[in-house]
């Protein structure tokens, strides 16, 4: 039986887009990790599903990790379904409604209130998460930010002269974090603009990242690197953040639709 996908990206960090709101779809971590093999399946960085919303929310979305891991939160594929869809919506996920709104860049999505304690994040035993007391090499004292989904920011003096793809992976790895996490590094390169890169807790190396970038902006905030709106540059271009007064989160960015296809689900079982 075939099926129709999307593809879509947000700053180069790629997605297959399942629409599943006429027939529902049952994912699982199998089926995820052969969609998004770039050899063997159509290949992508995240696989999104969207479904039919409940109470407030217009739509559901699932996210799916390459690895197969579903998670609660992605904040470019949720600047990519209001383009999806042509029109702003709320959106119901795993970590809570966000507001997602069509703007002239791409999008302007309300990624909420971040959540800053130990055990929110969560860390495998109590710390500081502004300055944990912990190292790897080079890459010392992050500040730890749950976005929906859990980050630590590394603060270097060059993002592109770390050896990211190996110390990413160890990070992620490490027993101090029980859910695995997402690895930021930032440099501050003038007034409130900052370049990052991230090593995606599922995906590895990314084009860019949507969470990472808030996670980046609130911890850069927390340790007065930067004052208010900043732009922020990743591998795969720029991203604007922001903080309203009840202290959401907000990110403006493109968000891409590439076309269409379809595919045998026999491919994938
Ligand atoms: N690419 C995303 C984040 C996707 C989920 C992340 N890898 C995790 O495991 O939490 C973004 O744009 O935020």
């Amino acid at each position: 039986m075939t099926f129709s996908f999307h593809k879509m990206h947000g700053l180069g960090n790629d997605f297959i887009v399942l629409d599943a709101r006429k027939n529902p779809i049952q994912m699982n971590p199998a089926l995820a990790q052969a969609l998004s093999n770039r050899h063997t399946g159509i290949g992508c960085d995240q696989l999104i599903i969207i479904g039919n919303g409940k109470n407030q929310a217009d739509v559901s979305m699932e996210i799916w990790n390459a690895d197969g891991s579903e998670v609660e939160a992605c904040g470019n594929a949720t600047r990519c379904v209001p383009v999806f869809l042509g029109r702003d919506v709320i959106i119901s996920t795993a970590a809570g409604l966000l507001d997602a709104r069509l703007s002239d860049e791409g999008a302007c999505v309300d990624m909420g209130r971040p959540r800053l304690s130990w055990d929110e994040i969560p860390l495998a035993y109590a710390m500081d998460t502004l300055s944990m007391p912990v190292a790897w090499e080079d890459l010392k004292e992050p500040t730890a930010v749950n976005m929906g989904n859990p980050h630590v920011v590394f603060v270097v003096d060059d993002v592109d002269a770390v050896d990211f793809g190996r110390l990413g992976n160890i990070i992620e790895h490490d027993q101090l974090f029980p859910e695995r996490i997402n690895v930021n590094i930032v440099m501050v390169t003038g007034k409130n603009h900052l370049k990052m890169r991230t090593w995606e807790r599922g995906a590895g190396l990314t084009r860019a990242c949507g969470t990472g970038a808030c996670a980046t902006f609130v911890a850069a905030k927390r340790r007065r690197l930067i004052s208010g709106k900043t732009q922020i540059d990743l591998p795969g271009g720029r991203l604007v953040l922001d903080e309203n007064s009840e202290g959401h989160i907000i990110m403006r960015g493109p968000a891409t639709y590439v076309f269409k296809g379809e595919a045998d689900w026999a491919s994938f079982s």
